[in-house]
């Protein structure tokens, strides 16, 4: 039987199976380096892993969560096996193992659901709900995942499960942290392998995400840099267990380099907050030396640092691009969307409502003998007209609506969840307040009406030009059937 997905082409079950097997493989390196490194920590198996799953999730989907199982399984014996001698009652764990696997994955599936609801199914870091909405499930996941392992490891009984249990909070603020620059790392990985047939439930777009924060280069490199520089630390106190200090004056270069990329990246005050908080802590870490092992310390002071980083660059790259966005998305003349904008945003609703089966309707619109307003007050008459429809169409609509200026004197609405009967009223109250409205231009009265084309979206609308052009048939409807009307086209 092939795997049969909303938008995506069918996969064969051989090609599902070894996506599958890929995945669970990578997932269980990045376990077996990250227990090795980390020495005979388990609850550390939820760390880089979280992260990487996450990343897993949001670039191919929940159809990573099957691999994502069988990786967990296989790296949760792998570590058990490496913490606790292995005993002739191997069977003992097999609960634990799978408890731990299958409510690991449970934990991604419910970041994915959080995901889809607050982004709409499309991931946009320019867009501080979407920023918010991928911390929190950083968060989340790391927080369940963490919890998770610790109390599997208190399942088993091991001494140090009441040391773990201690050093929980400390463990929840690191593991998220760290979590999410590691996300952000494997996140730009794997959106550049990603296969095509496993897009459809991926949120994350890395066209998106090159264009619009840069990321091939900036925040690609530093996050790249300040990944490589955790590693380093990781690998730098595995091998020279003993130094406290070397550890920490890493700790301490790794903070102040950061803070200085930090301060060129700008908004410099917020960074040299960020930057002084390190260091306070590195100064109060003193004092938790004897309490907490070196490793927590030294996880701890560049996670902060960094995600505090990641943030600055996030929201710096955001500000950089922002204004560029809005040149390349808005119409010069009339200050709405562009063609451009609209098909991007268009397709993104077109493959969400085909996703979850939901209505959608557009709207195409021109305006009727816009050619001899253009010949009786000139260009500069037209423009007007145009500026003022623009206005016209924006206040009839509502927030979720996009209209854009689609060409000349063309105008196109996206309306979500709408049929069409409901996007033709929409559509007529736009009509009739267009037709009712006047311009004042070089003391003449200018009026004007348009022609409406509307189209619901239907099954066999396999793209989005099938809808425009079943709009844009009604829209020629209407103009032969004597202009300033809205027309639907039958489904
Ligand atoms: N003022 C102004 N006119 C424009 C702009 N873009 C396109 N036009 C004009 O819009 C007119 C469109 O004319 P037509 O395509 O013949 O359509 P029409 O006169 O509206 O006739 P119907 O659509 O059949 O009702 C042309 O004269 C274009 O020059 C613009 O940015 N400003």
């Amino acid at each position: 039987m092939p795997y049969q997905t909303a938008t995506s082409p069918t996969v064969s079950k051989k090609k599902y199976w070894q996506f599958q097997l890929v995945i669970g493989f990578l997932w269980l390196c990045v376990a077996v380096i990250t227990v090795y490194f980390r020495s005979t920590d388990f609850v550390t198996v939820a760390f880089i892993p979280a992260a990487f799953s996450f990343s897993l999730v949001t670039c191919f989907g929940r159809q990573a969560l099957p691999g994502i199982i069988v990786g967990s399984m296989f790296a949760s014996m792998f570590a058990l096996i490496h913490v606790v001698e292995p005993t002739e009652d191997a069977f003992y764990f097999l609960p634990q193992i799978i408890l731990y696997s299958v409510t690991h994955a449970l934990c991604f599936y419910m970041a994915h659901l959080g995901l889809v609801r607050y982004t709409k199914g499309s991931l946009k870091l320019d867009q501080p709900k979407h920023v918010f909405a991928l911390v929190y499930a950083t968060m989340a996941t790391s927080v369940i995942s963490t919890t998770i392992a610790t109390l599997v490891y208190f399942l088993i009984d091991l001494d140090i499960a009441q040391l773990l249990i201690d050093l929980f909070l400390l463990r929840w603020m690191s593991n998220i942290t760290g979590t999410l620059c590691f996300t952000l790392t494997f996140m730009t990985a794997f959106s550049y392998f990603r296969c095509e047939q496993f897009f459809d439930h991926a949120y994350i777009d890395i066209a998106y995400l090159r264009n619009n924060l840069n990321i091939d280069s900036r925040l690609l490199k530093i996050t790249l840099l300040f990944t490589s520089t955790i590693i380093a630390l990781e690998i730098a106190g595995f091998y020279i267990e003993t130094d406290h200090a070397v550890i920490g004056w890493m700790g301490i270069v790794a903070t102040l380099c950061f803070a200085h990329v930090a301060i060129k990246l700008g908004p410099s005050a917020l960074a040299i907050i960020i930057s002084t908080f390190a260091l306070l802590l590195i100064v109060s870490a003193s004092s938790l030396w004897g309490v907490y092992t070196v490793s927590e310390v030294q996880m701890l002071l560049p996670t902060l640092s960094i995600a505090g980083i990641l943030i600055l660059a996030l929201t710096g790259s955001i500000g950089n691009n922002r204004h560029l966005n809005t040149l390349a998305h808005t119409d010069e003349l009339t200050g709405i969307a562009n063609r451009r904008k609209w098909i991007s945003h268009a397709s993104q609703e077109f493959l969400r409502s085909k996703r979850y089966d939901r209505m959608m309707s557009i709207i195409l619109i021109d305006l009727d003998f816009f050619k001899r307003i253009n010949d009786e007050y000139g260009h500069d008459g037209g423009d007007l007209i145009l500026q003022r429809s623009a206005k016209i169409f924006c206040n009839q609509l509502r927030d979720e609506a996009l209209v854009c200026r689609y060409g000349g004197e063309e105008f196109a609405v996206i309306v979500p969840e709408c049929s069409a009967q409901h996007a033709a009223i929409v559509a007529e109250r736009m009509r009739e307040s267009l037709s009712r409205s006047t311009v004042e231009y070089n003391n003449k009265t200018l009026k004007v009406s348009a022609s409406f084309g509307v189209a619901e979206i239907q099954h066999t609308h396999a793209k989005l030009e099938s809808l425009i052009k079943d709009a844009d048939e009604a829209l020629y409807q209407a103009k032969h059937n004597g202009r300033n009307q809205v027309m639907i086209k039958p489904a």
